[in-house]
């Protein structure tokens, strides 16, 4: 099965939830565009057990740190969404997105068009700054206009009930996980939120 994990902005958790992700579904990764380093792809390798997961290499590796459909520019290349065919593995197969779901990969297609595109359910990592409740709810907003599938919410970071109680009064959408903010993230961590994750994936 393909899960496509997005969030409501750039920098919200989803290259340490996929981490997560992967070690409690024993999953595959792939990040289809990159732009900028260091690669997320590096970072998830780096807390797992290479032995158990294939990292497949990104579809683009963009050289800016920018906008997808920016950097490709930057990079005389444009992306081709027809392109970016998910890689067969038999195991699940966690792909990343990069920002959120209407960054845009060239002047017609999102990032939101990729989970379509991978036939992936989606899950959606949202942090909860002031701000977040407006974003995810736009988030959720698009996400059901386009009929994809949404198995759940991550909560990265600092908690804040209220927003999380309200989130999940307008979306309906089950809570996957909290993930408090970590002063270290280790190779622990990892398996400890993994073990979390796996007891609330099937509820
Ligand atoms: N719960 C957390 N505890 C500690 N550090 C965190 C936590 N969540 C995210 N971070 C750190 O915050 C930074 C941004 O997180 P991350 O790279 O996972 O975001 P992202 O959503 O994948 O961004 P991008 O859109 O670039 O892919 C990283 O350095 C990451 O290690
Ligand atoms: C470079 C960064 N870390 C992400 N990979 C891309 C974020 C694009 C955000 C575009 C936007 O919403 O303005
Ligand atoms: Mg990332």
């Amino acid at each position: 099965m393909n899960y496509f994990v997005t969030a409501i902005d750039t920098d919200s958790g989803k290259t340490l939830v996929s981490t997560i992700l992967c070690e409690a579904l024993q999953a595959d990764y792939w990040k289809p565009v990159q732009a900028g380093y260091p690669r997320d792809t590096e970072a998830v390798a780096k807390l797992l057990d290479p032995q158990r997961h294939v990292f497949f290499p990104e579809g683009y590796l963009l050289q800016t740190p920018a906008s997808p459909h920016a950097a490709a520019r930057i990079d005389g290349v444009t992306i081709d969404l027809q392109t970016l065919t998910p890689p067969a593995t038999t195991r699940d197969l966690i792909i990343e997105g990069a920002g959120g779901c209407l960054v845009p990969l060239n002047d017609h297609d999102f990032v939101i068009d990729l989970a379509a595109h991978c036939h992936a359910t989606v899950i959606l990592v949202a942090d909860l700054y002031l701000g977040s409740i407006n974003h995810t709810l736009l988030t959720v907003e698009a996400l059901r206009k386009r009929n994809l599938p949404v198995k759940g919410i991550i909560f990265n970071g600092p908690s804040n009930a209220e927003s999380e109680r309200i989130i999940m009064l307008h979306t309906g959408l089950p809570v996957l996980l909290r993930l408090p903010r970590q002063e270290q993230v280790t190779r622990q961590t990892i398996i400890d939120y993994a073990k979390e994750l796996q007891q609330h994936w099937h509820a």
